[in-house]
């Protein structure tokens, strides 16, 4: 099973690796992975060079969500941002597609940097508020040489398509937007490339609950269509439910539980991961505010968030 969409009758948690096959070989796998950050001055409560992310391994399957989830500070980005090699572990290994992407080198191939790609919580941020938001597709297109700049503005469109958004908003700038609109421009931009693995730090973090389901649902539409795997990176327990197959629980750098979803949130003895739940409201312990807003954005026309 692909991501659960947010509805009532969705039945998130089911584990699609169970069958039996190749699809069962793990798309990304994290074996002992530690990251320290050689600042000369750590976090209050840890020693310098304490690893922020302590022998941690986990695996993602083709078309999984996997939920990385934790306290502030535990870990969770910088593990992602280790993945997309933006900084490198002290030790440990991640082999992506039967590669091992620590054994790389100073360069990262090309075919890496296409095939896993990453939506950060602040599309504002990485988007040029000085280009029209076509260019934040095209750009990467270019550079990773896809077709001419017409077909790379072909593309663009399609992939405003896939995300819900109006064509005619890729000669926009950034701040012209909604939020919800420049989080969809920040996928279409991940998914142009079709990546294998795409890294969700927060994604949906900033939007107001009913713009987040409309990002989780076309999150998990995309899986359906392209088959693309998710790191869900997330502090809000709720979200997880819906989209992950399975979560992996970070206390302190470390890994604490490593567990399918349903079974996690119903039968977890992990006493971290039972205060994590205990703090989802009580008044919303399975996300019933996302389910109304999703009804409600349901009746909204695609690409008016
Ligand atoms: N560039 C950096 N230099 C030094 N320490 C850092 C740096 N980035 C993060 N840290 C520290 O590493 C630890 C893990 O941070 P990280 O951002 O990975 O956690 P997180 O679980 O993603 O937290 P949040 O949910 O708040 O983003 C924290 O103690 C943080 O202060």
């Amino acid at each position: 099973m692909k991501t659960a969409r947010l509805t009532e009758s969705a039945a998130p948690g089911k584990d699609p690796g169970k069958d039996p096959g190749k699809d069962n070989a793990p798309l990304l796998e994290v074996r002992d992975l530690s990251v320290t950050y050689r600042t000369g001055r750590a976090a209050s409560w840890r020693r310098p060079d304490t690893p922020v992310v302590d022998r941690v391994s986990f695996d993602i399957r083709p078309g999984e969500t996997l939920g990385l989830v934790g306290e502030s500070g535990s870990g969770k980005s910088t593990i992602g941002r280790t993945i997309l090699r933006l900084i490198d572990p002290v030790s440990g290994t991640i082999t992506f597609d039967g590669r091992e992407v620590t054994a790389f080198g100073r360069s990262t191939p090309l075919s890496y940097r296409r095939d896993v790609q990453a939506v950060f919580q602040d599309p504002a941020s990485s988007l040029n508020p000085r280009h029209i938001v076509r260019d934040a597709i095209t750009g990467p297109l270019r550079r990773h040489g896809r077709g001419s700049r017409r077909e790379r503005e072909e593309a663009a469109a399609e992939a405003f398509h896939m995300v819900g958004l109006n064509p005619a908003l890729l000669t926009r700038y950034p701040l012209e937007l909604s939020g919800g609109q420049r989080q969809r421009v920040a996928i279409a931009r991940a998914i142009a490339l079709r990546p294998r693995l795409v890294i969700c730090d927060e994604a949906v973090s900033a939007l107001d609950v009913s713009t987040q389901s409309q990002i989780v649902n076309l999150l998990a539409d995309l899986q359906e269509s392209t088959g693309v795997s998710f790191l869900f990176i997330t502090h809000d327990l709720r979200l997880v439910r819906h989209i992950s197959q399975r979560v992996a629980v970070l206390q302190h750098g470390r890994l604490v539980e490593f567990a399918d979803t349903e079974q996690l949130f119903r039968t977890t003895q992990q006493p971290y991961t039972r205060r994590l739940l205990a703090a989802i409201p009580a008044t919303d312990p399975e996300g019933r505010e996302h389910r109304r807003a999703r009804r409600a954005a349901h009746r909204k026309a695609p690409g008016t968030t």
